[in-house]
């Protein structure tokens, strides 16, 4: 369905009419950002007024007029007249009356008339001197050198790697034709935007005259790569009136609470959430109340009889199905730069007569735009924190002695999260549970409750980020251990909006902790952090979206022996997206991809698949694994697991990052169990009860875990964290590198005043 729609929307532009009518109202042609913009016609928007000061306006002559019917060019003013019909796009510059008139009394600059002029001459009929030769031919070098007359040739479907050529055939052209007033004005204009601007028009012609072919090739391409309006890809949500309910406020306000409970009231609902690990949670917790839900993650379905409800990963949830009530959580998380493109998906697809959103207010305003596109009703619901935060400002001042009951010390990579349970537990009293990305949904789980239980020993927390969404635990105080962390490039500072995130984990309603703390082990971090809390909720201009598999078949088909990694940067570099969106990073995807290639007879849409599956890119043996099960695959052989079970719970670290791996190499047989037909992937059931046997041996080795981390890669940089995606796959932190000690030596080198001079007195609150 979603191919045909798309086909329907990619052959409605074929007209090469319209797109010449339609040419100022085309939107905006997107590759990559680009740290210097280009002007683009979308920038400079109806009546092309300039938002770039060091271009003029068009001039009056030049001033767009549409003479398009306005039903095929919506932004277009009516026509004026009959005659106006034509959908020439050079008559579409003209318009100015008064230049009308005075047609017959001087020879017209009017871009057509001079086009026709050009036309019309004969090429020996021209004689201009050299000096008046080569004053024109800087005119048109500076054309051809104009990144404003090559962005405007992109929305005419003239390639940016083309434009040169066409520029050189235009000047040629133009030169040995040229009629002494047009050079009087151009030669008065001499290399400059205003000359560019008026034989833009003229360009423009004299290429859909010359290059029809190449410019229909391009179309089709850019056509294929379409990824604009994308409110229309779901034309059954649209012609449903949805009510929006966005919940909006800072973390432990209340918003997911109040959303679930609409959900559970509904005949029929979804609840889509960020991780495996809340969607398990409000399956169990659901459930438990009476309401038959199910469960569907990228790696299990629990099928609940009866069930009208179902809890699900974002990237699960279907399009297809229609529900009374949806609730998409951490909504703001359609501005991620991997993952924000099933947010979106989510709110412009899901059939849903009512959707309610839980979020912080960064993405309203983009909800509020989509919502005037969709036709959406849309209501905001503001949320305060149950209770204040309170910043201790005497921090732990780098002692781990200072560590207490129900504290969550944050810390940014599996070494240091290890490091530091070595330290409290030899210093201290005190027992540490861990949570970080790496682990099953299932392990944090259990250590969670551990962790919350209080009649145990367990109750110090000791977490990478992986803590920071929806997860309600009794936590007392948040410690950052540190405010920095790698990025998979370098290590840079946490960003506010995570600091926040992280630090709303202490004193949840309903804990054994209701009133939060939040400080960090050393005092040199605590400025950094206090304004982090202070800094209001930053805007966001644009999310994410990311192409259907359809899409990029339909794409696919004008590059049949390219690569599929070619294929998805030359998707990235030709798709067009309108000013609201940007297209997701596939970084992952293209290195899987890249590993898969000689693998051979797979399908577009099987490599797809494989392509997505959710592995650990820095792991080696995750990623050895993942060749296998394609190459068995695409062999037609019935995929196996082949790998042994663990003995028992690991006696050292390197043990336990083999349990780590092994677990998600069962997790990614689960994934394409349940992505590819049933009978390609026959060891499901023996897959799921080794994931489960070895998520308990992670447990048990975490409970007793006293040794000092390894590296999974000796002697190379060392293993990338994973972290908070949906498979909890995604890499973000890095464990080789000399943490600072504190931020303060980084404000030292930038120079900037030193931090931890102002709050040294009391506690206050954010
Ligand atoms: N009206 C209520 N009655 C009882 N408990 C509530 C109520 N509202 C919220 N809670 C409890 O308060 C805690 C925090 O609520 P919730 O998880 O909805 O916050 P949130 O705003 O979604 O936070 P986050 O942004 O961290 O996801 C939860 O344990 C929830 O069960
Ligand atoms: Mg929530």
């Amino acid at each position: 369905m979603a191919a045909s729609l798309l086909r329907s929307h990619s052959s409605s532009r074929l007209a090469l009419a319209r797109v010449r009518a339609c040419l100022s109202s085309l939107p905006l042609l997107h590759s990559l950002p680009d740290p210097n913009p280009p002007i683009l016609r979308s920038q400079l928007g109806p009546g092309f007024s300039p938002q770039n000061p060091s271009l003029p306006p068009f001039p009056p002559w030049a001033k767009p007029r549409f003479f398009c019917s306005p039903s095929s060019c919506p932004a277009a003013p009516a026509p004026a007249t009959a005659q106006d019909s034509d959908c020439s796009t050079a008559a579409a510059y003209t318009g100015d009356k008064a230049a009308v008139s005075e047609e017959s009394a001087s020879p017209s600059l009017d871009p057509l008339d001079v086009y026709r002029e050009l036309r019309r001459a004969d090429e020996s009929s021209t004689r201009l001197k050299r000096s008046e030769w080569n004053s024109l031919v800087k005119v048109f070098r500076g054309f051809a050198k104009s990144r404003w007359a090559s962005d405007q040739a992109l929305a005419v479907y003239i390639p940016a790697s083309f434009f040169p050529h066409a520029a050189r055939r235009f000047r040629e052209f133009f030169l040995r034709r040229c009629p002494p007033h047009v050079f009087g004005h151009l030669a008065a204009l001499g290399p400059s935007p205003e000359a560019d601007r008026f034989l833009f028009p003229i360009f423009v012609e004299f290429c859909l005259a010359e290059f029809p072919d190449e410019i229909r090739q391009f179309q089709t391409l850019i056509d294929s790569a379409d990824l604009t309006r994308p409110h229309t890809w779901f034309p059954f949500a649209r012609a449903m009136k949805r009510r929006i309910v966005y919940h909006c406020g800072p973390t432990n306000s209340g918003k997911t609470y109040n959303a679930l409970q609409r959900f559970m009231e509904a005949g029929s609902g979804v609840y889509c959430s960020p991780l495996r690990l809340l969607a398990m949670e409000v399956f169990d917790k659901v459930n438990s109340l009476g309401v038959y839900c199910s469960l569907q993650t990228g790696q299990e379905k629990k099928l609940v009889p009866f069930s009208n409800h179902v809890a699900c990963t974002i990237e699960m949830v279907t399009t297809e199905q229609l529900y009374d009530v949806a609730v998409i959580d951490e909504i703001q998380m359609m501005a991620d730069p991997t993952r924000g493109y099933a947010w979106t998906r989510a709110l412009l697809g899901l059939k849903a007569d009512e959707i309610h959103l839980c979020g912080d207010p960064s993405v309203l305003k983009m909800v509020k735009k989509i919502c005037k596109e969709t036709g959406d009703e849309l209501e905001v619901n503001h949320y305060e924190r149950f209770k204040p935060l309170v910043v201790e400002a005497k921090t732990l001042l780098g002692n781990f002695k200072n560590v207490r009951s129900g504290d969550c010390i944050v810390a940014f990579s599996r070494r240091e999260i290890f490091e530091v349970k070595l330290a409290i537990e030899k210093f201290t009293k005190h027992k540490c549970c861990v949570i970080y990305g790496a682990l099953p949904p299932e392990t944090r789980r259990q250590q969670a409750s551990l962790f919350n239980d209080q009649g145990n020993e367990y109750d110090v927390l000791v977490a990478s980020d992986a803590v920071g969404m929806g997860l309600n635990l009794n936590i007392r105080r948040v410690v950052f251990y540190s405010l920095s962390k790698y990025n998979g490039d370098k290590m840079v500072l946490v960003a506010p909006s995570q600091v926040k995130q992280i630090a709303g984990r202490a004193g949840r309603r309903g804990s054994a902790y209701p009133d939060g703390l939040v400080t960090t082990f050393l005092l040199d971090d605590l400025d950094y952090l206090i304004e982090c809390l202070q800094q209001p909720f930053e805007e966001v201009t644009k999310v994410g979206l990311f192409p259907f598999f359809e899409q990029v078949e339909l794409f696919a088909a004008q590059f049949p022996i390219a690569t599929f990694c070619e294929l998805l940067d030359k998707f990235r570099e030709n798709c067009r997206l309108d000013g609201n969106y940007f297209l997701c990073r596939h970084d992952g995807v293209k290195k899987v991809a890249n590993m898969l290639e000689k693998v051979q007879g797979l399908s577009l849409e099987e490599r797809f698949n494989f392509c997505f599956a959710p592995v650990n890119i820095r792991d080696p043996k995750a990623m050895y694994h993942l060749l296998r099960f394609a190459t068995h695959y695409s062999q037609n052989r019935p995929v196996g697991i082949a790998m042994g079970m663990p003995k028992g719970s690991a006696r050292n670290d390197a043990e336990l990052l083999d349990l780590e791996t092994k677990h998600q190499v069962l997790s990614m047989y689960l994934w394409l169990s349940h992505h590819f037909k049933e009978d390609t992937f026959p060891y499901v059931q023996k897959a799921e009860t080794m994931a489960f046997s070895i998520a308990d041996l992670l447990g048990q080795s975490l409970a007793k875990a006293c040794w000092k981390p390894e590296s999974r890669s000796q002697g190379k940089p060392r293993r990338i964290e994973e972290e908070n995606s949906q498979d909890e796959l995604k890499p973000v932190a890095e464990e080789s590198y000399d943490r600072p000690r504190s931020l303060i030596k980084a404000y030292k080198m930038k120079g900037q005043d030193q931090p931890g001079q102002h709050h040294p007195a009391g506690n206050f609150v954010v």
